[in-house]
């Protein structure tokens, strides 16, 4: 999918709702496309930037054509939805925003794809909200806590650190050529699509330093309580991932009862960006079997 596309550009599917759940009044963007029966929720990563339509764009169409309607929601911090300092699990904070949107609109039930951070929050969203959830693909993430191999915090993450604490153009390059496994498929209109998308809210930026300072572990460990989610999802991972290491989806499938696990090799922190036409694939089959 384009952006040129008018019918399925970012501007056309753009879309903002209230949201009150207890203390939480917020006012969230989203983009909604396609008109099917079943809803297909897509959450973001925490990179400073980051928003549905940038993180999933390769990824619409797909599932539009056959017949899903498809939601972009911008987590509470980024993008076009309010500014938010956060001081607890991050995860719960997303988690409370999605279902303050499928009630907004009306919406009992949806499949959710989560990446990242998006996926630490799909799990969240499912521990507090079972019978709301349809199927899960999680994609380098789903929860929080240590890497048995890996030094934490990784290489990836400390990168996302310094670029929300000096939001250069260096520095946005020096994170981006960790994110995925070949570098040289970064264009530079990508990079300064992203480098705007930054600047456009240097209050996210801020509020995410902020955020961190008060409490480091925004996304908590999951793992004791994984064996409650009952939904069939699908785990994928990238073999080269720099910022949440793959042990990370192995302890899922440990957990989760009815999950598999798909790794790309040469496949780094954006599987869905990386192998758009192969993740799409497997989405939709997942999705329809
Ligand atoms: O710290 C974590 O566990 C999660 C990190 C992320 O969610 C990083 C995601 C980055 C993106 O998806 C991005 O587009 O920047």
């Amino acid at each position: 999918m384009s952006d040129t596309t008018p019918a399925l550009s970012e501007a056309a599917t753009s879309r903002f709702v209230r949201i009150q759940d207890g203390d939480l009044n917020l006012q969230l963007h989203y983009n909604d496309i396609g008109s099917g029966a079943e809803t297909v929720v897509m959450l973001h990563g925490s990179g400073p930037g980051a928003s549905g339509w940038a993180n999933f764009h390769r990824n619409i169409e797909p599932l539009v054509n056959a017949g899903y309607r498809v939601i972009l929601l911008d987590c509470p911090g980024w993008s076009k939805s309010d500014p938010i300092i956060n001081t607890g699990s991050r995860s719960d904070l997303n988690a409370r925003a999605l279902k303050g949107t499928l009630d907004a609109l009306g919406i009992d039930k949806a499949h959710i794809i989560g990446n990242s951070m998006g996926a630490h929050s799909t799990v969240a969203f499912a521990l507090a909200n079972p019978e709301r959830v349809g199927k899960l693909v999680l994609m380098g993430g789903g929860t929080g806590g240590p890497s048995q191999f890996v030094p934490m915090p990784t290489e990836g993450i400390k990168l996302i650190g310094a670029l929300y604490r000096d939001p250069s153009i260096d520095n946005l390059k020096r994170m981006m050529n960790v994110f995925v496994f070949d570098a040289s498929s970064l264009t530079e209109e990508l990079y300064q699509a992203r480098l705007a998308n930054m600047l456009n809210r240097r209050d996210h930026l801020e509020n995410f330093v902020k955020s961190l300072e008060a409490n480091p572990k925004q996304f908590p460990d999951y793992g004791h309580r994984l064996g409650e989610v009952k939904a069939e999802t699908l785990v994928i991972w990238g073999r080269d991932d720099r910022f949440v290491p793959l042990d990370v989806g192995l302890r899922l499938v440990w957990g989760l009862p009815n999950a598999e696990l798909h790794i790309f090799n040469r496949c780094g922190h954006w599987a869905q960006w990386e192998h758009a036409d192969k993740f799409n694939r497997m989405v939709l089959d997942f999705l329809q079997h």
